[in-house]
């Protein structure tokens, strides 16, 4: 019989733990180094980072009824349907445990980001944006090898595309609610995370970094 002491610990207010939860949005092109940054940000800040586009893909690896119909979508660098990626997004943040997350590619439109906020009803505390020129991205993703099958000229093109006509005006409606943080992307990746780390450093409290650092050298 379940005792008091390993019964589930019970959230007393209305929402889940998670729901509770500091979400920080990461746009920026195709390229823009979302991904490249989110993962100093996790070892610096200890957050979580959930790629929108790798839960996508490994959902496609998972065998999934969705699976053909999201990867046609990314072969042809279209959104996918929110409530899929929000499901998937929410169950992530479900099973990770912790609570505070990067949510990299996401939203990238309209859809993705009211569907959000109806499902996961939580705001972001703020948007990282990254700013980097076209050539540069296409730079970039022409020499990412990561196998992937939308990282060719033709899928490249439409995801530029897509990102101007649908992620670009997320980026202004953040921008009109003062939650968007914009950092040039365009230069070197270690002067990027300089600018980045400063943010996470003004945002989050001083101390934030190094209190992380120093529970990773304690235990
Ligand atoms: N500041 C940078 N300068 C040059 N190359 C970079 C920079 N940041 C990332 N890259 C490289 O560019 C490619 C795209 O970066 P990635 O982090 O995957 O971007 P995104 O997730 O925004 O598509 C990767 O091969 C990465 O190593
Ligand atoms: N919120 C999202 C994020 C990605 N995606 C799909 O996944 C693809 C790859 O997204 P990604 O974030 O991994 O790509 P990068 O910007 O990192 O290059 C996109 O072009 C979309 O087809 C989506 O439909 N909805
Ligand atoms: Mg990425």
């Amino acid at each position: 019989m379940e005792t008091l002491v390993d019964a589930p610990i019970k959230d007393d207010h209305e929402s889940p733990r998670w729901q509770k939860s500091t979400v920080v949005f990461v746009l920026g092109g195709p390229g823009s180094g979302k991904g490249t940054q989110c993962a100093n940000v996790v070892e610096h800040f200890g957050y979580t980072h959930l790629s929108a586009g790798d839960l996508l893909r490994a959902e496609i690896s998972s065998g999934s009824e969705f699976g053909a119909m999201i990867q046609s979508m990314i072969a042809e660098g279209r959104i996918v349907p929110s409530e899929i990626t929000v499901k998937l997004l929410c169950e992530a943040m479900k099973e990770s445990g912790n609570d505070k997350f990067l949510i990299d590619g996401f939203p990238r439109n309209q859809e993705n980001r009211i569907v959000f906020e109806n499902v996961a009803k939580i705001e972001p505390a703020f948007v990282l944006f990254f700013d980097c020129p076209e050539e540069e991205l296409e730079r970039r993703i022409m020499n990412r090898n990561q196998g992937r099958e939308d990282d060719n000229i033709e899928t490249i093109k439409k995801r530029f595309k897509v990102f101007v006509e649908s992620t670009l005006p997320i980026v202004s409606y953040y921008e009109s609610k003062g939650k968007l943080r914009k950092i040039s992307a365009a230069k070197p990746s270690a002067e990027v995370f300089e600018a980045v780390k400063d943010l996470f450093a003004s945002e989050t409290g001083e101390g934030e970094a190094r209190d992380h650092l120093n529970k990773k050298i304690s235990v």
